[in-house]
């Protein structure tokens, strides 16, 4: 009894009203030998009085928490009247509480501290992946590997991968590792071992581990993101929509396209305003995807319906955090039920496209452009209805910034090397001469060095600075010891092969003469390389032609005084610098 009274809880435990109702029972009840009351009457015991005093008990000095629990049945069988017990409960009942919640305190902080401890022994080790597999590295840090914190700094991710090159290259390495948080990113810094990844040993590595939703967001399973058998068969019923032969038959979109953004140069031109070059490339580009991809005819210069939506989505998927997040954690973010794309907007296109094709269905209309190539495979039994609207949402989520990209860092570098400016000029005007001053898709193949002036741009601006490889095998690389395993990603530096003067001397400045040779070099990767390399070049490549000679065939231009240099370049969505440019139309 002595024992489980002496617990430094109950000692300190106030008896308040409970103590008349002892001092009556103290009277009546013979206490249990070994226990003497105090002398004297009992009413006269004080308020406040602990209880050790009341029942005359003995502290021991150690005591455990626990031991209070134990105090209840003894002092009930001490107290047998009701009006007791029931003091005495609430007491006891009020101590338990407090000393619930205090183990529970000390077990959740003991248990956090563990916890804790052992998450940063795991992360810490690994972050050896790369030391444990013999593979060059270069130092990570807790948490972000080796990024920074995707949510304060918005470093583009190509820029990043630059960096890892030239360090890398500079330690004389052939491939690296590097840490996104702490999953393990191989590196390859040897133009062979990308040649190896991309062509050679495509069977080892054909997925891009691209985050996609198909349960909420079916479209998202699309050409760019499914890999293996899937993505194969995929590829090969589209691969004849984007031949040259077909995309010859919606040239004729493109050029009704580009006169529209030649009516805005003309009225930037005449009210002497400068022309925000990024909007009104991105306003073509909007019109070309509406009128191939979703079959209706847009001006985006007048109704930016359209545009607004384009825009938003572009806008919404660029958000750093959350593409970050998806890429490092995709079965959390898919558990979380997180969209590739903002769902709002796309649903606005899927609701236009399935117009569009109800109304060509009903009324068997027939016309020259992507939706149709796509229609027409339908009903062949090749696609359902669901694979031609991913298509077409494809067609903008892969061809919407890359071309408008493109097309404004080439007329901001038109600008301002204005010797180029002339030198292409000069040669668009001599070709559409031969061709009795019309833009016919045969004179475009002909301008040589507009193709150049566009190979020099995707050199220094490519719109997709990195290209993503997924290992589906483990693969050992030749004459080394080192094993790529299964699920490691892999980041193609582009931007650190494109700039690096051994394979492009004086990398900096804008030279399309650079490209004059016909073959390109195995380090050039603008749109990618082997098996999965860009199915839309052609067609994105024809349309950034387009509207280069909307501006450089009637006009001069050159950079507006408050354009900021040296211009901001990120790769990717995030690639909008606001470039203004002075026009003037040519006599
Ligand atoms: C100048 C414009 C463009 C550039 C620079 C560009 C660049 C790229 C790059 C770098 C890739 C990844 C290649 C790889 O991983 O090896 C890619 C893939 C792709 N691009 Fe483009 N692209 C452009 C325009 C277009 C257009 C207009 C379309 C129209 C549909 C398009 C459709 C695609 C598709 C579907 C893929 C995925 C191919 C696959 O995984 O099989 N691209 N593009």
């Amino acid at each position: 009894m002595t024992e489980y009274c002496s617990s430094v809880w109950l000692n300190r435990l106030h008896v308040g009203k409970a103590n008349v109702a002892l001092n009556q029972t103290m009277r009546k009840s013979e206490p249990p030998s070994g226990l003497s009351l105090p002398k004297g009457n009992l009413s006269s015991i004080k308020h406040n009085t602990t209880l050790d005093t009341i029942v005359g008990l003995k502290k021991k000095p150690s005591t455990t928490l626990l031991s209070t629990r134990l105090v209840k049945p003894n002092y009930l069988a001490l107290c047998r009247p009701t009006y007791v017990y029931e003091g005495y409960t609430t007491l006891l009942t009020l101590c338990k509480d407090k000393m619930f919640v205090a183990s529970y305190i000390t077990y959740f902080i003991t248990a956090i501290v563990i916890l804790f401890s052992l998450l940063l022994i795991y992360l810490k080790w690994a972050l050896t992946y790369w030391k444990r597999k013999g593979v060059p590295y270069l130092s990570p840090n807790l948490p972000f590997g080796n990024f920074s914190n995707p949510i304060t700094n918005k470093t583009s991710i190509g820029f990043y991968y630059k960096r890892f090159y030239e360090e890398l290259k500079l330690k004389r390495k052939e491939f690296g590792g590097v840490y996104s948080f702490t999953a393990p990113i191989f590196v390859p810094i040897h133009q062979d071992i990308v040649k190896l990844i991309l062509i050679q040993e495509f069977s080892n590595f054909h997925d891009r581990g691209f985050y996609y939703n198909e349960k909420d967001q079916p479209v998202s399973a699309s050409l760019l993101t499914v890999a293996g058998s899937r993505w194969r068969k995929l590829r090969t019923k589209l691969t004849p929509t984007f031949t040259s032969a077909k995309i010859k038959t919606m040239f004729h979109l493109m050029v009704t396209c580009a006169k529209m953004l030649e009516e805005q140069i003309e009225e930037c031109c005449r009210n002497k305003t400068p022309i925000n070059v990024g909007d009104s490339v991105r306003r073509m580009t909007t019109d070309v995807i509406g009128s191939s991809a979703f079959g209706i005819e847009t001006d985006s210069y007048k109704d930016t319906t359209l545009y607004r939506t384009l825009e938003n989505i572009a806008i919404k998927m660029t958000n750093h955090f959350k593409q970050t997040f998806c890429i490092a954690l995709p079965k959390l973010a898919r558990f979380l039920k997180i969209p590739q794309m903002p769902p709002e907007e796309l649903n606005l296109i899927l609701e236009l496209l399935k117009e569009t094709i109800k109304f060509r269905t009903e009324k068997k209309v027939i016309r020259n452009d992507f939706l149709q190539l796509l229609l027409d495979m339908k009903n062949n039994g090749l696609i359902d209805v669901n694979e031609v609207q991913a298509q077409c949402v494809l067609f903008f989520l892969a061809g919407y910034e890359t071309t408008a990209s493109t097309l404004t860092f080439a007329l901001y570098e038109l600008a301002y090397n204005e010797n180029v400016q002339e030198n292409l000029r000069k040669e668009v005007l001599e070709v559409i001469a031969k061709y009795d001053g019309i833009v016919t898709y045969e004179a475009v193949q002909e301008m040589k060095y507009l193709q150049m002036v566009i190979d020099e741009t995707l050199r220094m601006y490519p719109p997709i600075a990195t290209l993503k490889r997924k290992c589906t095998k483990d693969f050992r690389i030749p004459n080394t010891n080192v094993v790529i395993e299964k699920n490691t990603a892999i980041f193609i530096p582009m931007l650190g092969f494109h700039y690096d003067a051994e394979y492009f001397p004086n990398p900096d400045k804008f030279m399309p003469e650079r490209f004059a040779a016909e073959n390109l070099p195995h380090t050039y990767l603008p749109f990618g390389l082997g098996p999965r390399s860009c199915i839309g070049d052609r067609f994105g490549k024809l349309q950034v032609k387009m509207g280069l000679i909307s501006f450089i065939r009637n006009y001069k231009f050159k950079l507006n005084h408050q354009v900021q240099l040296p211009l901001p370049y990120f790769s990717g969505f995030a690639g909008r610098p606001n470039i203004l440019l002075d026009i003037t139309k040519l006599n």
